[in-house]
């Protein structure tokens, strides 16, 4: 007979036959104060979330179902902590409205669950007012969907938000002939360059650049391991954070 733990938050988990939901699967069962109710994939109804009677939501599905799959979460009371990517200014708009019907739930969309990724954003963003150019590379797995990744657009709205409350100009660039791309992309003024290669999991620098000198913050993950503290920090404290938090840092104590 499994041994009951008293207290035990009730978790279900979408996308569980995936890359990062089987991880997570694992993650929540092993962990003596929650229990593991639902594990769900593609196709399978998410009226089950209801009929096992799971209080939290982990998603780790795609960008496409991840929107649909929150709001029912949110609609039948349940709390939510998000991994997966496509949560642009309009769907965390929508979340919102949708939240404030629901005052007593909590939802973590957490663009990163590795804690060194969510220090070397914030480190980034502080110290990019020092520096005349900021640049992105994000590195990743090449059965990545998306790019640039949900990380990278989260570093450049930071940065960005950092240098426009320090009044810091756009960073220097003379470039006026360019073949498609080879900038990599703009996220709120910020270049972001996506490498996609066999072997990697997820890495990202932040290149900072001054008159003589460089600073680089760098943050790879080896393993998706590096991901499951956050996520359980995601479960264990969503339901203490209503409404809409962005970024695993909301429940972090940074002091920066
Ligand atoms: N926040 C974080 O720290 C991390 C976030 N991610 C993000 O998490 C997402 C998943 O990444 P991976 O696991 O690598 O992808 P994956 O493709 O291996 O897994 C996604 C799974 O979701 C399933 N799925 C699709 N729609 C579904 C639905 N409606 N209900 C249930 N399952 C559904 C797919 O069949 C697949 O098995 C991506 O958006 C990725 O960028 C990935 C790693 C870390
Ligand atoms: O797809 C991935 O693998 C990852 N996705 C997230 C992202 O897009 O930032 C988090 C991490 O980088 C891994």
């Amino acid at each position: 007979m499994t041994e009951q733990h008293p207290a035990s938050r009730l978790v279900a988990v979408l996308g569980a036959n995936g890359r990062m939901g089987a991880e997570a699967v694992k993650a929540v069962e092993a962990a003596p104060d929650l229990k593991l109710v639902a594990a769900l994939g593609r196709g399978d109804s998410l009226d089950r979330l209801v009929s096992s009677g799971a209080q939290y939501v982990v998603d780790l599905t795609v960008p496409e179902s991840t929107e649909a799959n929150v709001r029912f979460a949110v609609e039948h009371g349940m709390h939510a902590v998000v991994g997966t990517t496509g949560w642009d200014a309009s769907r965390l708009a929508g979340l919102e409205s949708l939240l404030s019907q629901r005052p007593d739930t909590g939802v973590l969309i957490a663009p990163n669950f590795a804690l060194g990724s969510v220090l070397a954003s914030a480190f980034a963003a502080k110290a990019s007012k020092y520096f005349e150019s900021v640049e992105i590379i994000e590195l990743h797995h090449p059965d990545k969907v998306d790019a640039p990744s949900g990380t990278a657009v989260r570093t450049a709205q930071l940065i960005a938000a950092e240098r426009a409350a320090a009044d810091v100009p756009p960073s220097p660039d003379a470039t006026t002939s360019e073949r498609s791309g080879a900038r990599g992309c703009e996220v709120d003024g910020v270049r972001v360059h996506s490498v996609r290669l066999r072997g990697l999991v997820a890495h990202q620098e932040v290149l900072l650049g001054g008159p003589g000198e460089q600073l680089t913050l760098r943050h790879d993950s080896f393993d998706r391991a590096s991901f499951m503290p956050g996520v359980l920090l995601g479960v264990r404290n969503v339901a203490a954070h209503p409404g809409l938090t962005v970024g695993l840092d909301g429940y972090l104590d940074l002091g920066l």
